[in-house]
């Protein structure tokens, strides 16, 4: 059985979320069906050895021509230098206007792909065949594609929707426990935004998914990702409510650049720590009660996600924190913009906050 999510706003052409079992297999005719000249798929290597050929040969037996081309596994291929060498393949196979890209792999793969995608001679269809549970509760839906620089998370990039996901649950069987609980750190975070019932879920019933288990993965999947195609939605290049779905990711990003994108933190457990953050920051302005405060960060600490800087092996400096905090997307003007919460499931954007207590906030917290 599968589940399909319709992602229409308007500002984009329509597309669906197919989550269910067995989609891997399926991926010929589902990508067949919009009729490209090609279908060449993007992966990475790890994933490329686990499923590119069950993909590379559904695509051949629906009469598609295919190829497929890796990076490296891991955050350091959302670079220019892979994103050349993913373009140069593309066009040294000869792909057209009419051919499109199979992005297979975990949220690295689905930003460097859809990037390229963006890019190739202006902008061709891409799917999404997300492999990691991040990718498949987040980053495979809303068209936010990108690559990092040592300057920044995610600062050169493009907004470009894919035509079709399709979220496999099977495929997440041989994601390693680190990774479930990173990407179970996205679907908390939807929770915290705007589903207290759902976060409670997630710290109950729900619990399971964060250790692997397929049937409330799924219901993980399937309730983050309305949440998500709902937000995109209304608000595909974030110019307002979409900026909720960035909720720990002022910090969160912050501190991924100061570790230099190396593997001290996964990005979901920099968002996992980032929304601790937002939250115990949210109740030292008085915005939210403590208690409150303690409710989010309990849920994520429960699923095993780091929430305090101490629970981080380096030494973090407040101001080199601030600096990175200012060059995020959403600052204005030299202004900060951080999402804060009044409550779990009822979190706000704040335009206009103020550097000093955030430095203030940052040593109370620990870093220097
Ligand atoms: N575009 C967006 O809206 C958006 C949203 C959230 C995150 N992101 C980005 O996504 C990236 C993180 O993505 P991620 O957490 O998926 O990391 P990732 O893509 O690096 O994957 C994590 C690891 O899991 C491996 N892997 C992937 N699928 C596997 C499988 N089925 N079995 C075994 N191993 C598998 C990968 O090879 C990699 O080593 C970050 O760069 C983040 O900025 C983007
Ligand atoms: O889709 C969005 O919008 C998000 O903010 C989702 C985030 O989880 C994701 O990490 C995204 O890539 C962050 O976007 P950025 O604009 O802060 O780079
Ligand atoms: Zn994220």
């Amino acid at each position: 059985m599968t589940t399909t999510i319709p992602v229409a706003g308007g500002a984009f052409a329509p597309y669906e979320v197919v989550v269910g079992r067995g989609l891997l297999k399926m991926a010929g005719a589902e990508v067949a069906a919009l009729k490209p000249t090609r279908a060449f798929i993007v992966s990475d290597e790890t994933v490329a050895a686990i499923h590119g050929e069950t993909v590379r040969a559904s695509l051949e037996g629906a009469g598609l021509a295919t190829g497929i081309v890796t990076v490296p596994a891991g955050e350091a291929s959302k670079s220019f230098e892979q994103l050349e060498a993913v373009l140069d393949r593309l066009l040294a196979e000869g792909l057209d206007r009419k051919s499109l890209v199979v992005a297979l792999g975990g949220g690295v793969v689905g930003d460097l792909a859809g990037l390229a995608a963006a890019l190739f001679m202006r902008g061709i269809d891409f799917v999404q065949i997300p492999t990691t549970l991040l990718a498949q509760v987040d980053s495979s839906v809303g068209g936010k594609t990108a690559i990092d620089t040592p300057r920044g998370k995610n600062l050169i990039g493009a907004f470009h929707q894919p035509r079709r996901v399709l979220a496999d649950i099977e495929a997440l069987a041989t994601l390693p426990a680190r990774q479930v609980r990173s990407g179970w750190a996205e679907v908390l975070k939807h929770g915290l935004i705007c589903d207290a019932a759902f976060f409670d879920w997630l710290g109950g019933e729900g619990a399971a998914g964060a250790q692997g288990d397929p049937d409330a993965l799924e219901r993980a999947v399937i309730r983050s990702v309305e949440i998500k195609a709902q937000i995109v939605g209304e608000d595909e290049k974030e110019a307002g409510r979409r900026a909720l779905l960035n909720l720990g990711h002022t910090f969160g990003h912050a501190l991924e650049a100061e570790l230099a994108f190396d593997e001290t933190l996964t990005h979901g457990e920099a968002v996992a720590l980032g929304c601790a953050m937002a939250f115990r920051y949210s109740a030292r302005q008085g915005l939210c009660p403590a208690v409150e405060a303690e409710r989010a960060e309990a849920g994520i600490r429960a699923a095993g996600l780091p929430t305090r800087l101490s629970d981080v092996a380096h030494a973090f400096a407040a101001d080199a924190l601030i600096a990175r905090m200012a060059g995020d997307k959403k600052a204005e003007g030299g202004r900060l913009t951080l999402i804060l919460a009044r409550a779990v499931g009822d979190a706000f954007t704040d335009k206009d906050v103020d550097a000093e207590a955030v430095r203030a906030f940052l040593i109370e917290e620990g870093a220097a």
